[in-house]
C-alpha cells in the first residue's frame, strides 16, 4: 500500500501506463561498472538513474515486510521475486518527474524480463552490456568498500554463477532482437564512457 505522498506524485507525474517512459535496461555482470557508468549518463544525457539493487538494498533499510527475505536472497546472491521489485521500480518511475530512465540490473533473468513486459508494456530503447572478464569484476568489487554484504567472495562467486545461468540468456534475447549495444568495460572509466558517449549521441538511437 503506497503513502499518500506517493499517491500524490503519482497522480501529479501520470502512471506508466500514461507516461510511455524512455527506457535502457543497463546490463552487466557483478561489478562491470554499471552504476558507475550510469552515474555519468544522468549528467550528460538528463537520465534518472534507478539501480535495482539500490532499490531492492532501500526496502531493507525501510523496514518493509519483504526486508528479511530480500537481505537473505542477496546474501545468497540470489534474484528476488519479480514481482517485489518490479513494484518498486513502477512507483519509482511513477513518482519521477523525468520520462527517460536507466534501469540498472535488470531484468536479471527470464522471470524479471516477461513480468515486466507484461505489467508495464515498456520495451527498452536498447540495452547497455557492459562487458568485462570475472578476474577483473572479481578484483573491482574486492576493493570496492561499500559496506556491502554481497561484497565478499563467496556471495561474488554465486553471483557470477546466476549471472552466467540466469541473466547472460536475456542479453542473448534482447541481442536476437538487434537491441544490445556491447560495451568493453574492462578499460579505465572515462575511455567506457566514451564509447557509452557514443551510444548514446548516435543518429540511430531513439533514446538521445
Ligand atoms: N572501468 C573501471 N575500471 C576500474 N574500476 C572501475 C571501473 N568501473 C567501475 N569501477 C569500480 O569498480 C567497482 C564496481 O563498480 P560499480 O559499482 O559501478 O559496478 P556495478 O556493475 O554497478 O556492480 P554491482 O552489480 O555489484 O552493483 C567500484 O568500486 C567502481 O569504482
Ligand atoms: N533485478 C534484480 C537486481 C538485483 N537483485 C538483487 C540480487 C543481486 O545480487 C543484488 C545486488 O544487485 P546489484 O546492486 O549488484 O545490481 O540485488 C535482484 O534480486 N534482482
Ligand atoms: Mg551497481
Amino acid at each position: 500500500m503506497g503513502t499518500a505522498v506517493e499517491a500524490a506524485n503519482k497522480e501529479a507525474n501520470g502512471s506508466i501506463a500514461e507516461k510511455k517512459p524512455t527506457v535502457v535496461f543497463v546490463l552487466g555482470g557483478p561489478g562491470s561498472g554499471k552504476g558507475t557508468q550510469c552515474a555519468n549518463i544522468v549528467q550528460h544525457f538528463g537520465y534518472t538513474h534507478l539501480s535495482a539493487g539500490d532499490l531492492l538494498r532501500a526496502e531493507i533499510k525501510s523496514g518493509s515486510e519483504n526486508g528479511t527475505m530480500i537481505q537473505n536472497m542477496i546474501k545468497e546472491g540470489k534474484i528476488v521475486p519479480s514481482e517485489v521489485t518490479i513494484k518498486l521500480l513502477q512507483r519509482a518511475i511513477e513518482e519521477c518527474g523525468n520520462d527517460k530512465f536507466l534501469i540498472d540490473g535488470f531484468p536479471r533473468n527470464e522471470e524479471n524480463r516477461a513480468a515486466f513486459e507484461d505489467v508495464t508494456k515498456i520495451e527498452p530503447a536498447f540495452v547497455l552490456f557492459f562487458d568485462c572478464s570475472e578476474e577483473e569484476m572479481e578484483r573491482r568489487l574486492l576493493s570496492r568498500n561499500q559496506g556491502r554484504e554481497d561484497d565478499n567472495i563467496e556471495t561474488i562467486r554465486k553471483r557470477f554463477k546466476v549471472f552466467l545461468e540466469s541473466s547472460l540468456p536475456v542479453i542473448e534475447h534482447y541481442d536476437s532482437r538487434g537491441k544490445v549495444r556491447k560495451i568493453d568495460a574492462a578499460r579505465p572509466i572515462e575511455e567506457v564512457f566514451e564509447s557509452v558517449k557514443a551510444v548514446f549521441t548516435s543518429k540511430n538511437e531513439k533514446a538521445d
